[in-house]
């Protein structure tokens, strides 16, 4: 077996797509993902491949090699930390400034990524009710990057935002748990409630080519996070597509 061979088997055997993700409740389908209904207008359509393996390769090496990657220093409960993830912002022109936990990121331009408006029209031509306009990509280098619980609800999205999330490269788990009564949040961590056990909760392992779509009142009424892992030491690539309200 020849070199090549060899790196697409070990690729294969690592980011292996052949399972189904965990979704539990009431799971029907739509467009060939599994839609979980979160209940009071909120829901996830999760599309394990979304993305054709060798091609979500090339998109994997392309945005590694090629975005202007920035780990940024962000303000979590009034302390300035360092954001345990790189992060970097694409957005059409024109529009309001996307600022989280006191950080603006630097904007940049469709036009400059051919590739990352292709996944763009793929999405909106798979799921014709979206009007994605922005893009946030993360970096997850090993399991010690993460992303804490949170919402996407920035004003800037409007009252009912629909996120569209595509992951590539290593396996991780995408936790969502429902908010507790009253709950405000940003980048924050959860504030564990007396009755944590019993809130219920959702978990997702996002594979390498997969789209999870978070619709109707998921920011308002749920929070999500992807935790460290100590055995990860393998880089995983999320970009989460938004729509910024116009005035
Ligand atoms: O990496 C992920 O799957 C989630 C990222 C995320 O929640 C965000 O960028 O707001
Ligand atoms: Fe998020």
């Amino acid at each position: 077996m020849n070199s090549l061979t060899n790196k697409v088997l070990e690729f294969i055997k690592r980011f292996d797509v052949s399972e189904i993700a965990s979704a539990d409740t009431n799971p029907s389908s739509n467009k060939g993902g599994i839609v979980t209904d979160l209940g009071d207008g909120s829901d996830v359509v999760y599309v394990p491949q979304f993305l054709p393996l060798e091609k979500s390769r090339q998109y994997f090496d392309y945005i590694d090699k090629h975005m202007p990657w920035t780990r940024p220093k962000i303000r979590v409960f009034g302390r300035t930390v360092v954001q345990p993830r790189d992060v970097c912002y694409i957005s059409d022109k024109g529009l309001k400034e996307y600022v989280y936990s006191g950080f603006k990121p630097d904007v940049h331009y469709w036009d400059d990524y051919p590739l990352l408006k292709e996944i763009l029209e793929k999405i909106h031509k798979a799921f014709p009710g979206t009007h994605f306009n922005s893009l946030l990509i993360n970096r997850y280098n090993s399991g010690n990057d993460y992303v804490g619980w949170h919402a996407d609800d920035e004003k800037l999205y409007g009252p009912n935002p629909e996120i569209g999330s595509i992951s590539f490269g290593c396996e991780r788990d995408f936790y969502m748990k429902k908010k507790s009564q009253g709950q405000v949040v940003g980048y924050r961590p959860f504030k564990r409630a007396k009755t944590d056990s019993a809130v219920e909760r959702h978990s997702f392992k996002l594979k390498h080519g997969s789209l999870l779509l978070m619709r109707g009142n998921t920011q308002r009424d749920w929070l999500h996070s992807v935790p460290k892992r100590a055995k990860v030491d393998s880089v995983r690539i999320n970009l989460t597509f938004r729509r910024v309200m116009q005035m």
